[in-house]
């Protein structure tokens, strides 16, 4: 591994510092974008965004972070070069959509800094120091599973011909990219796991090995975090250990934090105690919205849903458990973000920051 010129221990225990001691992840992009009118039924997902209405995207994180997010997650979930490539567009091309898609990110960012306004006066050191409110650009890497875009990131079930070293070569690339476009921190997301089927068991621990290894061997110059999904609140949705994978990210020097997104309010409670026994890495969490998506008829089956009161009911119960950087994912609206917000700000540091 090479020498980081941010040590990656540093850049989150430095971030979360600045944010009062809890941070404010986003909330779920391509179901928002379908909300705004965005037809994301293809393979690509929201990476079809990239290519179809990027303004929509950076309206999008720029909704988020006038609702108070620190932390934006950028539309390359589903942007894989092979998926480019099946559409049509030529490595090069599908290189630069990757980049296109961290660049947006930061262009809100941007624009939120500088049109925004909002600022927040740090008083701890000598005199008064005007301060922006942190942002972090994290780039979105989605499992092989959402590039199979058959709804396998909630199965873990790949086929039998998916072994380790296929899954890194299928993502060594994106990575790197990913990794050089200026973004701050890579999110790996909605991590499938424990697996039904025997010839797959191994599979799910597998790819999170690849990420780690490819993190390893590349010398990848951002952190990363790493985060699951889980259909019953023990396992991931392939059916592998909490516990196992927790303790593999623990283990990669790389990540700087640790947790679970896309899985319903009501199981995050355990999982995070479940992985707080096996790391001291800071713990994530942005769940869905509860309701369950039908992978063949495309579509969330809304009844199991929770209102925004009541995932923010959630959140003080969260924090005590140990999550200190707490979003939203799919079905969660910059409304879920804005409440998140509003929990966590009475329980920040106000010593160190105060906000306006
Ligand atoms: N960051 C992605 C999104 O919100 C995560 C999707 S989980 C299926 O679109
Ligand atoms: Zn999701």
């Amino acid at each position: 591994m090479g020498h980081n010129a941010v040590q990656p221990s540093t850049l989150m225990s430095d971030f979360l510092r600045q944010c009062g001691g809890y941070a404010v992840i986003d909330g779920g992009l391509a179901t928002e974008l379908e909300r705004h009118g965005a037809d994301l039924n293809d393979p690509l997902w929201s990476a079809k965004c990239l290519i179809s209405s990027p303004h929509l995207i950076r309206k999008v994180h720029l909704d988020y972070l006038e609702a108070g997010a620190n932390i934006i997650i950028s539309a390359s979930y589903q942007a894989t070069l092979q998926g480019f490539e099946a559409k049509g567009l030529s490595k090069e091309e599908g290189e630069a959509l990757l980049r296109r898609s961290v660049e947006i990110a930061c262009e809100a960012r941007e624009m939120y800094h500088n049109i925004g306004c909002k600022v927040s006066w740090d008083a701890t050191g000598n005199g008064e120091i005007l301060k922006q409110r942190p942002v972090l650009v994290a780039a979105s890497v989605g499992s092989y599973g959402a590039y199979l875009a058959d709804g396998s990131e909630y199965s873990g079930i790949y086929g039998d011909a998916v072994t380790l070293e296929a899954l890194k070569d299928f993502h060594r690339r994106r990575v790197q990219v990913l990794a050089e476009s200026g973004a701050d921190i890579i999110a790996f997301e909605t991590i499938p796991n424990k697996l039904e089927a025997k010839p797959y068991v191994l599979i799910s621990v597998g790819f999170l090995q690849a990420f780690a290894e490819i993190l390893d061997e590349e010398d990848i110059k951002i952190p990363a975090w790493f985060s699951f999904n889980s259909k019953d609140g023990v396992n991931v949705v392939s059916g592998d250990s909490i516990s196992e994978c927790a303790s593999i990210a623990d283990s990669c020097k790389q990540v700087v934090a640790v947790g679970i997104n896309c899985t319903p309010p009501r199981f995050i409670h355990g999982l995070i105690q479940a992985i707080g026994k096996v790391t001291t890495k800071p713990v994530l969490i942005y769940p869905n919205s509860g309701e369950t998506y039908d992978a063949e008829r495309k579509q969330w089956v809304q009844s199991a849903g929770v209102g925004d009161e009541d995932f923010v009911s959630y959140v003080g119960k969260w924090c005590e458990d140990g999550a200190c950087l707490i979003g939203g994912c799919c079905r969660t609206s910059p409304n879920t973000i804005r409440a998140i917000t509003k929990a966590l700000s009475s329980r920040s540091s106000s010593a160190t920051t105060i906000q306006f």
